[in-house]
């Protein structure tokens, strides 16, 4: 500032685009962010051709600018219009070692905080990832890191973590990690495969991942409003998750894969004899339903979360048993509710986890009569449901 300006009175600053990003959100008085949807699938699983279609289904042909970003291991983020898809504009991204979930630390965001500066640009972006990527970090990242969210995560907020599972791909171990870590799965190419050979999978997907909402496609074709929008890592969309579960609905009926194939997330445990834990190569699901809880027995549910995702140790595990020395949880989701009528929801990606309470206003639906968690991961055992119920003085 030169010295003459010294004394001037300050410009008022233009809010006028602020104000405009605020309303976009309702008027709630939080800054607009823009929602982010990492796809991941195993190699030649129909990613792109998922984000190609995305660019010209219904949520992206309205009037405003929509985009999707691109970022591959190709080391370029592709920026494109759906009004031109053939247009490709110039950001590039640097990935320093190759490492996508090292990289997007420091230069991926960076590339990515620079389109954000375009603040008003996007209303939605797809990240779609490598073939081999594990989305757990990356998921994290965007979703509850301290650093980046005092920078681009004030403009951008995890929506959700989508899984294409290639059914021609030659067994399922590779993709586990991607499918413990999704919110919602596609099964794609289910052209290529008998129904029965889809069921197997679909079954073996809903066992890994119970918490998954999975809808088979052919060329990624799906309606986008069970991708996109469904802000999985907030409290709201688990609550209704956790209702579909209980009441085995999925709101999802009426989308025609799902017609066509039975595709009932809610179908899923009835059939099983042991519907609350499964188990696939190392890594396994286990859902523990909780009664309501006090105020105390919430505190001990969070100490042993804590616990078991900080300390990889699970409390009160009975000695001598194998499982509490190689647990290690990916994803974690839970909903209780407490005696005095509160409503509290988990979630969890690695290391990071929040219980937070259900707002007012969001409870209109309905308390629900009883908790869930839903732990995704490995060593997740029998002994383990034991140890939280003893924590939470229920046995
Ligand atoms: N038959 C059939 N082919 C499909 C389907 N979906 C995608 N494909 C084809 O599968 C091939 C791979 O699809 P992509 O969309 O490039 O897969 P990708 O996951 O982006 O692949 P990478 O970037 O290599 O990881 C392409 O030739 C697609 O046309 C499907 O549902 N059925």
């Amino acid at each position: 500032m030169a010295d003459d300006d010294i004394d001037d009175i300050p410009e008022l600053l233009d809010t006028a685009a602020e104000d405009q990003a605020l309303s976009a959100e309702g008027g709630s008085g939080q800054p607009r962010t823009v929602p982010l949807t990492i796809i991941c699938g195993f190699l030649g699983a129909g990613k792109s051709t998922l984000v190609r279609i995305s660019k010209v289904g219904a949520l992206w042909t309205t009037s405003t600018l929509q985009y999707g970003i691109e970022l591959k291991l190709a080391k370029t983020i592709n920026v494109s219009s759906p009004d031109d898809p053939t247009q490709q504009s110039e950001e590039v991204l640097e990935l320093a070692n190759g490492c996508l979930c090292c990289s997007i630390k420091d230069t991926g965001a960076a590339a990515i905080e620079k389109l954000m500066q375009r603040k008003g640009s996007f209303d939605h972006i797809l990240l779609e990832t490598t073939g081999l990527a594990d989305p757990g970090p990356i998921a994290s990242m965007f979703w509850q890191n301290e650093e980046f969210s005092m920078g681009l995560g004030r403009d951008i907020h995890l929506d959700g973590v989508q899984m294409e599972e290639d059914h021609a791909a030659d067994g399922i171990g590779e993709s586990l990690r991607q499918i413990a870590a999704a919110d919602v799965i596609l099964l794609n190419k289910v052209d290529l495969v008998p129904p029965v050979e889809a069921d197997v999978t679909e079954e073996m997907i809903r066992g890994v991942n119970p918490a998954a909402s999975v809808y088979r496609t052919v060329r990624g074709e799906i309606d986008l409003k069970y991708l996109m929008g469904i802000d999985a890592y907030r409290s709201r969309q688990l609550l209704s998750e956790t209702r579909k579960t209980a009441v085995g609905h999925d709101d999802a009926h009426g989308h025609e894969h799902d017609d066509d194939h039975d595709c009932d997330h809610g179908h899923r445990n009835e059939d099983r004899r042991d519907p609350t834990h499964y188990e696939l190569r190392g890594i396994s699901s286990l859902q523990i339903n909780c009664p309501r809880l006090s105020a105390a027995q919430l505190d001990r549910l969070d100490e042993w979360i804590r616990t078991v995702l900080w300390e990889k140790q699970v409390l009160n595990y009975p000695s001598g048993g194998a499982g509490a020395a190689t647990i290690e949880v990916f994803r974690c989701k839970g909903i209780f509710v407490t005696v005095n009528g509160e409503l509290h929801v988990l979630q969890g990606v690695r290391n990071l986890y929040e219980i937070a309470r259900v707002e007012e206003g969001e409870e209109e639906m309905g308390l629900p009569d009883a908790g869930k968690l839903v732990l995704i991961g490995k060593g997740l055992d029998e002994n383990v449901r034991h140890s939280l119920l003893e924590q939470l003085q229920l046995v």
